[in-house]
């Protein structure tokens, strides 16, 4: 049987209704997106919109780190409308403090600044903080809170997931998954300060312009593998590269991307002005590993290939061109480093794969 609704409750139920499809749309726009810095901008942008809020900043702390590697702001401008702006972490050093000591506490913080209400509340996972969400706003943080809240746990649960469909289980580095996805992303970073290359030799690194960064890719596998699963045990074999995983962390910028690709196999992305610096970088490596002593296992060495990238270049074919350099080290002695491009002018290796037959993932 149908229930009465009394009349004097219906423009209240409507303009609830009318409420909450607006924050289901606004959580259905910003989970539509499978990459997270745009998903970054949609959260800040929807709940600036909602709470009407003078600005909203969203920070965040390094994947599995404790240090603040972006800030994403939303701020009303003169006109009265909104805009995004990414916020270098060290451009942001006093502002910080706060930040950090909310993540640090796992407190929401508040405080009046400007005649506004400051609410800052720490994004949870696990039981530690992955960022902050701070608002600026006229109303008071009790009427903003909830939503503020319920924004950080949706953004908290889905960037988990996206995490872990794209980091590998073993080291938390990127999988092999997120290769052409990270690296459209760096060549776009990059793309401005790309000089033109050639066709048809997409490989081929651009004169180095005013120091232009260009993007490379190595490829990393450790030496005889196999062997040391086969004396010490799978579960050593296990601790190496996840020891390997921590000294690649360790040494390579924060900016650089790194992947556990399979296996005992690495793939570096990173960005560097001109060969001699890239192979400086990769060969600084290669020996730390070669002088750290693994626990029970000894001693340890990797082999190292690597390749530029060009602007319009398919990732397996860069791979392919990385992978002939890293055979290269395999069959001359390994524990080594080898570039293709130079290899390549030597004769030492031969052509890359032919643009129509590659492996697309
Ligand atoms: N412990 C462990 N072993 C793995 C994992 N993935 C692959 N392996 C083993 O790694 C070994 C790789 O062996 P190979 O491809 O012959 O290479 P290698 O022995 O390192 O020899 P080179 O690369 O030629 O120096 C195989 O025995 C795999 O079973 C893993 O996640 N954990």
């Amino acid at each position: 049987m149908s229930k009465a609704v009394p009349l004097a409750a219906a423009p209240a139920a409507g303009a609830s209704l009318f409420a909450h499809s607006r924050l289901l749309d606004s959580v259905a726009a910003f989970t539509h997106h499978r990459d997270i810095d745009a998903l970054d901008h949609s959260l800040a942008l929807s709940l600036a919109e909602l709470s009407s809020a003078q600005s909203v900043s969203l920070v965040k702390r390094a994947v599995g780190g404790t240090h603040v590697d972006s800030i994403v702001q939303c701020a009303l401008d003169e006109q009265g409308h909104y805009q995004l702006r990414a916020i270098e972490p060290h451009a942001a050093e006093p502002a910080l403090e706060r930040v950090n000591r909310c993540m640090e506490q796992l407190e929401v913080h508040t405080e009046m600044i400007h005649g506004m209400h400051r609410l800052t509340v720490p994004m949870l996972r696990d039981g530690r903080a992955i960022g902050a969400l701070e608002l600026d706003s006229c109303m008071p943080p009790a009427t903003s809170r909830p939503l503020v809240d319920g924004f950080a746990r949706i953004y908290s649960n889905y960037t988990g997931l996206l995490q872990e469909s794209e980091r590998d289980k073993l080291t938390g580095l990127y999988n092999r998954r997120s290769l052409e996805r990270q690296l459209q992303r760096l060549l776009q970073q990059h793309e401005s300060t790309q000089p033109p290359v050639a066709e048809p030799e997409p490989s081929r690194p651009g004169p180095s312009s005013a120091g232009a960064p260009q993007v490379w890719l190595a490829i990393l596998d450790i030496d005889h593998f196999k062997h040391i699963n086969d004396t010490y045990g799978h579960i050593y074999g296990d601790e190496v590269i996840l020891l390997l995983a921590q000294q690649m962390r360790a040494c390579f910028r924060r900016s650089d991307v790194l992947f556990r690709f399979g296996g005992e196999e690495f793939v570096i992305l990173f960005a560097a002005t001109d060969e001699a610096t890239v192979h400086a970088v990769l060969e600084r490596f290669r020996q730390r590993v070669a002088e750290y002593a693994f626990p029970q296992v000894g001693l340890v060495t990797v082999s190292i290939g690597y390749a530029h990238v060009g602007v319009h270049d398919y990732p397996a074919s860069v791979l392919d061109r990385a992978d002939k350099a890293l055979y290269f080290a395999k069959n001359n002695g390994r524990n080594s480093t080898y570039g293709y491009e130079s290899l390549r002018a030597s004769g030492a290796v031969g052509q890359t794969m032919a643009p129509g037959a590659i492996d697309l993932f």
